[in-house]
Formats: C-alpha cells, structure tokens, sequence
C-alpha cells in the first residue's frame, strides 16, 4: 500500500493553507509531518483522511485505507475500555481485540468506563483503536499529547510494529518520536491567503 500526493491544495475555513504539497509514503514507512503552529498540518491530515475535500491534487488511495487519530479521541464516554475498543472493531469490520490492550498497557483498565480515564489514559485508548481498525496506513494528529514517557515509548513500538507489518503511519507531531523516520516540513507549501466563497467542510 503506497500513499502517493500530488500537488495537492487544502483549505481550512475557507481559506487556502497548504497548496503544492507532494509526497510519498511506501508501506514500511512514517513519514513526520513537521511546521510551525497553523502552518496546516492538521488541515493537510483532515484532507487525506476524506474529512474535507481537497482544492486541487490527486491522492493516490481513497481514505478507507487510512486510520484517523484526530486530536479528540473520539471516546464513547459511557463505554468501558474493551466495549469502545469491541465497537471499533465492529465498525471497522474486524473481529477480536488482538493485542490492542496489552499493547497500550490497557489491560488493568479494561472494565473502567472511558470517561473515568485520565487524559493520558483517554490517549491511550484513543491510540489503541487504530489496532482494531485493520487500515494500513495511520494519519495522526499530535498523537503524544497526554502521554507520559512511557507511553510515548510504547507509542513508539506500536507504530514500529505496524510499519514492520508493512502498514505505514503519516504523524504530524513537535516532538521527537523516538524512532527513525523521514520528515516533510509543510513550511514551504503555505498558500497566498484568500478568502474562498462556497467551500464545504466537515466536522469543523
Ligand atoms: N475550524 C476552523 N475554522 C477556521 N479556520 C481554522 C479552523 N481550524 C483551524 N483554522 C485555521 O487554519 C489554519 C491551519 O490550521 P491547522 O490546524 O491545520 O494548523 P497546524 O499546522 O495543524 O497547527 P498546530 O501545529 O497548531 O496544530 C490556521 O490558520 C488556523 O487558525
């Protein structure tokens, strides 16, 4: 699986952020997103991930082939640790948790209701679900932040492993991961700004 990008330009209410932005990612492979705040990050992941259309581009595959970690976790409050990681699963059509909560050292929490996590906990399970999704190529937001050392290590290994199972992860992020990967500085993509009529976004 070969996310390829060509030329691509996105919008962020109704404004251009990024335009020209192209890149690949092979399977086996994480690419960093790097730039400053606002620069569009979020907006560029948002695009791919089929949250929002894109100005103009091409994406080589469509975003069913993509897990999406936003900076919300989308937890369901009232679900317990395994219930919200069980209707992931559903919804993505797998079956079985595999190791997603021992992976994310969630195992001691699985009866807990997600809304009596702690934010980094809440972080955790968040992660956890690209597991359970079976997508091989995980579009991230900020996917450390709550996290403490630990587990922005066990992080680490999780993408590691996903990678060595020839998925690959796009990770927009400030920090250093802690393992090897290319990075793509968005910097010299930003747009000329200029308001936009009649431009449709989801999820705002
Ligand atoms: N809901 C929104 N409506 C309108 N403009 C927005 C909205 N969210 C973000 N923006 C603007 O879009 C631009 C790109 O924001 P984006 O969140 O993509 O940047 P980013 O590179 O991910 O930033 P950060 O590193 O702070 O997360 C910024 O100028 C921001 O102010």
């Amino acid at each position: 699986m070969e996310l390829t990008v060509e030329n691509l330009a996105c919008a962020r209410g109704g404004v251009p952020v990024l335009e020209g932005v192209s890149f690949t990612l092979k399977a086996g492979q994480a690419l960093l997103l790097r730039g400053p705040n606002g620069i569009g990050k979020t907006t560029l992941l948002r695009t791919l991930a089929g949250l929002q259309p894109a100005l103009e581009g091409r994406v080589s595959v469509p975003p069913e082939t993509m897990a999406y970690a936003a900076h919300a976790d989308g937890l369901k409050a009232t679900l317990t640790v395994t219930e919200n990681l069980a209707f992931w699963a559903r919804i993505f059509g797998q079956r079985g948790l595999g190791s997603a909560l021992e992976d994310f050292n969630l195992t001691d929490l699985a009866h807990r209701q997600a809304q009596n996590l702690s934010a980094g906990q809440k972080r955790r399970l968040g992660l956890a679900r690209l597991l359970v999704t079976g997508r091989p190529i995980w579009v991230l937001d900020e996917p450390t932040v709550s996290l403490d050392v630990a587990s922005v290590a066990l992080f680490g290994q999780a993408v590691k492993r996903h990678l060595q199972g020839g998925g690959a992860a796009l990770i927009a992020t400030h920090i250093d991961l802690g393992f090897q990967a290319e990075e793509l500085d968005v910097t010299p993509f930003k747009a000329v700004p200029r308001q936009m009529d009649d431009f449709d976004e989801a999820f705002v």
